[in-house]
């Protein structure tokens, strides 16, 4: 019988195990043990060994004690003293080779698991990482495999060695006195009782274990990520408070669950001492009535007392594994998660583009009955520069996301070479895309591999000439290491401007037929602006270009300009149509200029007075 029917068949008998762990069980079998059958079937191997080992110990008891010490023959002493260590020794063996074959395919399990977690969370739209907080899903991808080695390898050990161990055991207490077995295992069902009942328990505390973790690396990241907000709005008592409270409630939730766990301890040892009691008691009985020998009830005693400790793990494998499920179930849930069809769908190829791009009555909502953009119609040419202008949440961003199909329209459709791109490959599109977004993400290495990202094959001199052309490379030879240097997370920090060269020195060396970009050159002084121009200009040329335009001064030689307002197209035109029109984009236009005679420093109209125009 396999060992997936065998838990199964457990369960039912004697509802060993509750029925949502139950199905996730089954399901870590089907899943792992088929795969690793092999390896399992090793350990398994030495798991029988020192099963048998330890059954024979207490079969040759009985000889032991009535023909040596009824006997006093000093060659059978020592010939049984020998075969004793003999048996020990071999059962060491046996005992390293079980370990060493559980690590390993637990070793194993835990490696693939992540390499499948992994690969599936890279399949997951945007969307899903928006609402997912990243301390969860850390926590779900690196405690989930960890949480599935602990399970398998807790009931392969009890159900192979423990379990194995338990039937030879049983075997030696029944061939050798079938009553006294009778009157131990009359307890059994007392001890699986007690345990089933702390069972509902701990699966709770764990599941509020894990919560309490997570928030701890919740805090941990809000404070390497928001350190500067922290020491500016003097944070750090609130933080500090709210690091305890999460500390305090997980340690509180530590001990309830350390003691849930104990609990079975006292239960278990009076029920094994009442198990010893009676056997004494029955034995001692039918001794003085002229019952068995003393070598019978020598070999049933040991094998009794060496039965406890693995009858007792096998008692305990669901608390045992119990708080390891909550890892199991947290991480299938991660698997479960299904990928998008904007990540899935569509196969058509895409090589080459010859034409622009179209929106043909776009309408896109996130959620349900909140639509974002409506009948959303724009036409970009092969090789024009089109930008987008309006209020802050007018839909802008998300025209971008859908270019990408980091989402798929609710309504209509976008064309590219007038094909539906829902039908293209996904990796085809993007291939013909480039992205500067406002916000330049930098990986962890050198400037070299982060300008590499646009094209992971382009050689030293491609990226030294994406960087010039980007005019990124001054800046980065006034760095001590050069191309060298290291950025992200933990490595030197760029400012605004210098990441917004190294986004657009990728963009360059990607060399995309279509070019999405949000423009954001507000934050910067002059001269770096004009050298961020400088390198959007030189990106776009012969690009079909879209452009989210924060200052139209970047804008007045677009072709064409869709003023985006409330999901629609409110207005659209060249630079002096528009301002002829006198609607809102002429609105915005006098108001930037405004401003910038207001404030030289400034010429940035803010997205909340834009916001307050577009009322007017
Ligand atoms: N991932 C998301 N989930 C739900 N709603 C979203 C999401 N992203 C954006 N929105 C909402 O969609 C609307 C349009 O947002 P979008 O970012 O496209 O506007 P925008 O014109 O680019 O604004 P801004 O100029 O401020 O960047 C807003 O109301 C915003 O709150």
């Amino acid at each position: 019988m396999s060992i997936v029917r065998w838990v199964g068949l457990l369960n039912s008998r004697i509802g060993f195990l509750g029925d949502e762990s139950a199905l996730l069980i089954r399901r870590l079998f089907r899943d792992n043990f088929r795969r690793y059958w092999r390896q399992y079937a090793v350990a398994f191997g030495f798991m029988a060994f020192v099963a048998g080992t330890t059954a024979a110990m207490a079969w040759f008891m009985r000889d032991m004690v009535n023909q040596v010490f009824a006997g006093n023959d000093i060659g059978t002493l020592l010939a049984y003293s020998s075969f004793v260590i003999l048996l020990s020794v071999g059962k060491g063996f046996a005992t390293y080779g079980q370990d060493v074959a559980m690590s390993r395919v637990g070793n194993r399990i835990v490696a693939d698991l992540q390499r499948r977690l992994y690969r599936h969370v890279l399949g997951f739209s945007t969307d899903f990482f928006t609402r997912t907080p990243s301390s969860d899903l850390i926590a779900r991808v690196s405690g989930g495999a960890e949480a599935v080695r602990n399970v398998l390898n807790t009931i392969v050990v009890s159900v192979g060695r423990d379990f194995l161990t338990l039937i030879g055991l049983l075997t030696v207490m029944i061939v050798q006195a079938p009553l006294l077995s009778f009157v131990a295992l009359v307890i059994a069902p007392l001890a699986f009782w007690g345990v089933i009942k702390l069972v509902k328990r701990i699966r709770t505390l764990a599941a509020s274990e894990f919560r309490f973790g997570v928030r701890i690396v919740q805090l941990l990241q809000e404070t390497v990520h928001g350190a500067r907000i922290i020491k500016s709005y003097n944070l750090g008592p609130y933080m500090e408070g709210q690091m305890d409270e999460a500390v305090l409630a997980l340690e509180t939730r530590n001990n309830k669950m350390a003691s849930l766990q104990a609990r079975s301890s006292p239960l278990m040892e009076a029920l094994g001492g009442i198990a010893i009691a009676l056997v004494l008691l029955y034995s001692g009985w039918s001794a003085m009535n002229g019952g068995q020998s003393p070598g019978v009830f020598m070999s049933f005693l040991t094998a009794m007392l060496l039965a406890y400790e693995p009858a007792k793990r096998l008692v305990r494998l669901r608390l045992n594994i119990e708080a390891s499920m909550i890892g199991v179930r947290l991480m299938y849930e991660v698997l479960d998660e299904p990928h998008p069809p904007s990540e899935t769908l569509g196969t058509g190829r895409l090589e080459h583009i010859s034409s622009g791009v179209v929106f043909r009555d776009v309408g896109f909502h996130y959620r349900r009955d909140v639509p974002v953009l409506r009948g959303l119609n724009m036409e970009v040419p092969k090789h024009a520069k089109i930008a987008l202008v309006g209020p802050s949440g007018g839909g802008k961003s998300t025209i971008l996301s859908l270019v990408q199909r980091f989402y798929d329209v609710s309504e209509g459709a976008i064309l590219i070479d007038g094909r539906d791109i829902r039908e293209l490959s996904v990796r085809d599109l993007r291939a013909q895309i480039a992205f500067v977004s406002q916000d330049t993400y930098l990986f962890g290495g050198t400037l070299r591999d982060n300008i590499r990202v646009g094209r992971m094959d382009a050689s030293d001199d491609e990226v030294e000439r994406a960087a010039r052309d980007a005019f990124a490379h001054e800046f980065i030879m006034e760095l001590d290491h050069g191309y060298d240097t290291n950025v992200g997370e933990n490595g030197v920090q760029l400012s605004g401007g210098q990441r917004q060269r190294v986004a657009i020195a990728r963009a360059l060396l990607k060399a995309a037929p279509i070019l999405l970009l949000d423009e954001a050159t507000s934050a910067l002084d002059s001269e770096t602006e004009a050298k961020v121009q400088a390198a959007f200009d030189r990106l776009m040329k012969g690009r079909t270009t879209i452009v989210i335009a924060h200052r139209l001064s970047t804008i007045v030689n677009a072709d064409r300009i869709f003023v985006i307002s409330a999901g629609t197209v409110l207005e659209e035109g060249s630079h002096r149509q528009l301002l002829a029109r006198n609607g809102l984009y002429a609105r915005l236009h006098n108001h930037q200029f405004a401003a910038q005679d207001d404030d030289s420093g400034s010429a940035f109209v803010s997205e909340e007075r834009a916001s307050r125009l577009v009322a007017h």
